[in-house]
């Protein structure tokens, strides 16, 4: 297993409950000839109040690892074991299927990147729906839904459809909805990827207060590095494994994070990285087209692996 030095921050400073701990965890597409390893092998601990950014290159089984956690796919081999607020563990990899769609609405909240609101509904009501499959009814649940409004600050917009709000209001619209069985657990694929730059810094904020003030363990997969500005830890995935990367650069092209070991060239000075060869000739046909963000960054040590 790849196991190296993956001990969540506070797991270090004082011993928290695990709210996630995988073990082992391999996920192969296909079969024989046409086979895809997606997720290899991998160890993690994540710990309730902590939030972990995956990050990593394209087709590099983020999402996958992802649907795993959150019991939308099942793992060819390991173990995911989550410890809820009762203290109770389940390995949600080894539940029959039919134990699933209740283990999910306990469990996990999930986040969109394209917010999956129902536009009939108004934002009251899309996580009323939501407070109802949890099993909280009638009144009941539409004060949950004006609560949790309220803590993504849009009580005001309580009665607006998805349409009638924009792309930051739906998000925070989503996040409430994602609370409205108070999960353990939120996992979030790539929250911010159509926000501009301040609203994406505020959903970033939002998840991080979230975390914090509800001790819930927060999984984020995403190319967004505004992002790591609220993780706890940044883990960087490449084909299927946890990886330590010491220095990450931005690609001044698709402004995603990569690692020292992408595609490279050096231009005033600078030495660039890119995702992709793709990438690297298009700023080399015009280089003034693009904006250089970050060159390495010294010190933003990237770890991967596994708390054991
Ligand atoms: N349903 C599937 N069937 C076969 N192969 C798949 C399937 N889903 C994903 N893959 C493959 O598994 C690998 C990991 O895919 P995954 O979507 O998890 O990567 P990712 O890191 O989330 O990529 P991206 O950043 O582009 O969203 C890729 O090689 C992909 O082509």
């Amino acid at each position: 297993m790849n196991a190296p030095n993956d001990v969540p921050r506070h797991e270090r400073a004082a011993p928290a409950p695990s709210a996630v701990t995988v073990r082992g965890l391999t996920k192969a597409y296909g079969r024989g000839a046409t086979e895809v390893v997606a997720v290899r092998d991998v160890d993690l601990t994540i710990v309730s109040g902590e939030v972990v950014l995956v990050m990593g290159p394209s087709g590099s089984g983020k999402t996958t690892l992802l649907l795993m956690l959150g019991a939308l796919l099942r793992p060819t081999s390991g173990s995911i074991v989550v410890t809820g607020r009762d203290g109770t563990r389940v390995d949600v990899a080894a539940e029959p299927e039919k134990a699933l769609p209740a283990l999910r609405t306990r469990s996990f909240g999930f986040i969109f990147q394209d917010y999956a609101l129902l536009d009939a509904l108004t934002a009251a009501e899309n996580i009323a729906v939501a407070a109802n499959l949890a099993g909280t009814k009638g009144a009941a649940a539409r004060q949950r839904a004006l609560t949790l409004l309220e803590r993504v600050g849009l009580a005001h917009r309580a009665a607006a459809r998805p349409t009638e709000l924009s792309g930051g209001e739906q998000q925070r619209v989503a996040v409430a909805r994602a609370l409205a069985n108070d999960p353990p657990v939120l996992l979030a694929d790539e929250p911010t990827a159509n926000l501009d730059a301040s609203r994406g810094r505020d959903l970033a904020r939002l998840l991080r207060r979230l975390a914090d003030e509800d001790e819930r363990c927060i999984v984020i997969v995403s190319h967004d590095d505004r992002l790591r500005e609220v993780a706890d830890r940044v883990l960087w995935l490449e084909d299927g494994r946890f990886k330590t990367v010491t220095d990450l650069f931005i690609d001044p092209v698709c402004q995603m994070p990569v690692a020292a070991t992408g595609p490279a060239f050096e231009w005033a000075g600078r030495s660039l990285r890119f995702c992709s060869a793709g990438c690297r000739s298009e700023f080399i046909n015009d280089p003034g087209r693009f904006r250089i963000t970050t060159g390495g960054q010294p010190g933003a040590e990237i770890t991967g692996g596994a708390g054991l």
